[in-house]
């Protein structure tokens, strides 16, 4: 109530209270009198003062008119409360929003609202602080009493001065839910991202750490960003060790790593390199055999890089070296066999017919070889043969060949002319003659009979060995334990 109608009120109220104070004294119709005399009295004083009254009580409701027009305007929750918690203005928005009408809300039914109550309290102690002159600004996150629908809001209140002039709390509820939620909704989604690219990465580490390959996978700066088991393995460095590393830590020896960066660039500008190489395996050392496949692939981030898979093919290398050797070998003496020695020998004479130089092809034979199996038995006569490969291949030169040509029968192909072969033969019969052949059945006398045929252009190394072998039959016949050289060539 403002002054001026407070004032109106008692001016009214007083007469009658003393036309009624004078009924009690008085009788009746002299209080009746009275009152009309009094009111007669005051009459022209009050129609005055009324005027004035209507006046400004009309003002005062057209300011509040116009407040209530105002708040109206807000799309936010706003009201204003009284100390006590009474609302005496309250917007659209905020009736809207406890779903009930703003008479309602003013009739003080939000207040008595049982599911306020728990809240009520506090409330109460903070517009208490409000009214002391502090200002509040806190973010929310409720449920709407009614709908039970998810509410965030930033609650705002300040001490405000009623159109009454008394002090109320002045507050706005300030809705964010949607963006709360959309906030809510992009860190999720970027979550799920996140969690997805995790997820990705692991099951691309768990395929690659299944291959039995070694893979690095390196950036555009040929820096390691993901390796494989079995690279982990071979490095003999954990995972996070490498990690990080290039190819020039990776490095075996100097040049290495300068190639990988360059063939990286190169693959990182669309090219693909697959080539074999010998290397040495990081941990142990031992020498090794890969072919290299390397190729760009781009990343769950769609970077480029480059993805190198070294498959190793060791074992195939060592046996096809195996088989090369026990096709080249003979397999009980270890020198070179028939078709090796031919191959060689074949090369050997082509050289000679283009550029000339003096070869000589030497036979040799063991004597009487049929009489130390028969008595000794056949293993002791491969230990014979053995040791007399072993003792052919320590007399012959690094540029000679030699091998075994058949049965107890070895061969030689000697630079030089027949008097040096015959010099050599006879060295080597000496060899063998002179010292026994330790055996498993104790030492062995053996002797060899050899003949010598001189290198002839247009010869083939069956025609040589044919006349090597007629000269390797002239010394049997002339009793053994001798070398002989082919005949003269009749001139013409
Ligand atoms: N232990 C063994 N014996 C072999 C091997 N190859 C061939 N022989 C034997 O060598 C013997 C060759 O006998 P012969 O051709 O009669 O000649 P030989 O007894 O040496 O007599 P001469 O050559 O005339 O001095 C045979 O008994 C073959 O079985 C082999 O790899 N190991």
């Amino acid at each position: 109530m403002t002054p001026a109608a407070l004032v109106r009120s008692l001016l009214l109220a007083l007469p009658a209270m003393l036309v009624a104070g004078a009924c009690v004294l008085l009788d009746a119709p002299a209080g009746a009198t009275a009152l009309v005399v009094g009111l007669a009295a005051f009459a022209p004083t009050l129609n005055s003062l009324t005027r004035t009254e209507r006046r400004r009580t009309a003002a005062a409701e057209r300011s509040r008119e116009f407040a209530q027009v105002l708040i109206d305007a807000i799309p936010d929750p706003t009201y204003v409360k009284q100390q006590g918690g009474r609302y005496v203005m309250v917007n659209e928005a905020f009736a809207r929003y406890h779903g009930m009408s703003k008479a309602d809300v003013l009739a003080g039914q939000l207040v008595g609202r049982a599911e306020d109550t728990a809240n009520r309290a506090l409330s109460l102690e903070e517009d208490e602080r409000i009214l002391a002159g502090a200002e509040l600004r806190k973010e929310e996150h409720t449920q709407r009493h009614h709908t039970g629908e998810e509410v965030f809001r930033i609650i705002s209140k300040r001490r405000g001065v009623y159109l009454d002039g008394k002090p109320v709390v002045v507050g706005i509820d300030h809705h964010i839910t949607e963006w709360r939620v959309a906030e809510r909704g992009h860190k999720q989604a970027l979550e799920r991202e996140v969690q997805l690219r995790l997820r990705t990465e692991q099951f691309v580490q768990d395929l690659i750490d299944l291959l039995p390959d070694a893979i690095y996978i390196k950036d555009a700066q040929s820096r390691l960003v993901m390796v494989n088991a079995t690279a982990v393995r071979l490095r003999g460095m954990s995972r996070e060790e490498l990690i990080g590393l290039n190819a020039m830590d990776l490095a075996p020896r100097a040049g290495v790593g300068e190639t990988s960066l360059l063939e990286d660039q190169q693959v990182l500008r669309g090219e693909e390199i697959v080539k074999e190489e010998q290397s040495v395996l990081p941990v142990t050392g031992e020498e090794c055999f890969r072919v290299v496949f390397k190729r760009r692939c781009f990343d769950v981030d769609g970077q480029p890089v480059v993805v190198s898979i070294q498959h190793y093919i060791t074992e195939w290398r060592q046996a096809e070296r195996e088989l090369n050797r026990l096709a080249q070998e003979d397999a009980l003496t270890g020198i070179a066999n028939r078709r090796c020695f031919s191959a060689e020998a074949q090369r050997a004479m082509d050289t000679a017919e283009r550029h000339g130089g003096a070869l000589t092809l030497l036979l040799v034979d063991v004597d009487h070889f049929k009489r130390v199996n028969d008595q000794h038995g056949h293993n002791v006569g491969d230990e014979v043969l053995v040791e007399l490969a072993r003792r052919l291949r320590a007399v012959l030169r690094k540029s000679d060949l030699g091998g075994r040509w058949g049965g107890e029968e070895f061969i030689a192909l000697l630079h030089g002319g027949p008097q040096a072969a015959l010099e050599f033969a006879e060295r080597l019969r000496g060899i063998v003659a002179d010292t026994p052949f330790p055996t498993a059945t104790g030492p062995l006398r053996v002797t060899l009979s050899g003949g010598c045929a001189e290198y002839r252009p247009g010869d083939s190394l069956s025609s040589l060995v044919g006349r090597a072998d007629e000269a390797l039959y002239l010394a049997k016949s002339e009793g053994r334990n001798r070398v002989r050289a082919e005949r003269p060539a009749m001139p013409g």
